[in-house]
């Protein structure tokens, strides 16, 4: 496929080049204004049901690490919020920044967090995540806003397990993880439609951003930071800023699930 990264020369900024959808009318990340999305009474509680047994491993592929899972039964699946009928979670992955002021894909009223989970689900009317992420309703991704605070003791599992892939190709086995255990306590959400954040960018995405954020701390900050982009035995280059800039709304409506 395309190279393409977070460099000056194969940025964000240059991903149009290989993929016009770029400059497409439900492009994603974007900034939500909070006074300008309209409360919906129509939306329905989140409901995620993730059966820990399901996560398989955990790579780093060279844009940002992913911990997998098993997507053949209906055994972890979101369903409820905005998206009828049931999504499966492929997997789940973080994008950050070099510093604490930057990293997050979405920004609220202008503000950008260290960080940005994205769980990443796929709609079972297709028959694979490959096959969804083709269709306007394939994919729905939640979003988590990652804060610095308190060290959050939640992620020390995976953060430990990034010892084993600090460069791009490595894989190791990652069992037994709750993704459920990195959500906050409120399930409150924003919601529009949008697009992958990487290329292909297609515009197949529900998105589903949680107002409340979850705590992380500088040190833990720093282990995300100490994962590389490049392979072994390539010059070194630090996995950091691994997002992409806000893009135009287009005329999009962002609805809020709380009052
Ligand atoms: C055919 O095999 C695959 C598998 C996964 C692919 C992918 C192409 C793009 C993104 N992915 C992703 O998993 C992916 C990457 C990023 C995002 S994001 N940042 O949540 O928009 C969502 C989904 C192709
Ligand atoms: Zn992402």
């Amino acid at each position: 496929s395309h190279c393409w990264g977070y460099g000056p020369s194969d940025g964000p900024d240059k991903w149009c080049k290989h993929f016009p959808i770029a400059n497409g009318p439900r492009q994603s990340p974007i900034n939500i204004i909070s006074g300008q999305a309209s409360y919906d009474s129509a939306l329905e509680p989140l409901k995620l049901n993730y059966d820990p047994s399901n996560s398989t491993d955990i790579l780093n592929n060279g844009h940002s690490f992913q911990v997998g899972f098993v997507d053949d039964t209906d055994s972890s699946t979101l369903t409820g919020g905005p998206i009828t009928g049931t999504y499966r979670l492929k997997q789940f992955h973080f994008h950050w920044g070099a510093s604490d002021y930057r990293g997050s894909e979405h920004s609220v009223n202008g503000i950008k967090f260290p960080c940005e989970l994205h769980l990443v689900h796929w709609n079972t009317k297709y028959l694979s995540f490959g096959e969804a992420a083709s269709h306007p309703d394939g994919l729905a991704v939640v979003g988590v806003f990652l804060k610095i605070g308190a060290a959050n003791p939640r992620l020390q599992k995976v953060l430990d397990a990034l010892e084993a892939i600090k460069s791009k190709g490595k894989q190791t086995t990652f069992s037994n993880f709750d993704p459920k255990t990195l959500l906050p306590d409120s399930l409150d959400y924003w919601t529009y439609n949008g697009s992958l954040t990487i290329p292909p960018l297609l515009e197949s995405v529900t998105w589903i951003v949680l107002k409340e954020s979850v705590s992380v701390s500088i040190t833990q900050m720093g282990k995300f930071r100490s994962l590389k982009f490049s392979g072994d035995g390539e010059a070194h280059c630090c996995m950091q800023d691994n997002y992409r800039p806000t893009q135009p709304l287009k005329g999009r409506k962002v609805r809020r699930s709380f009052k």
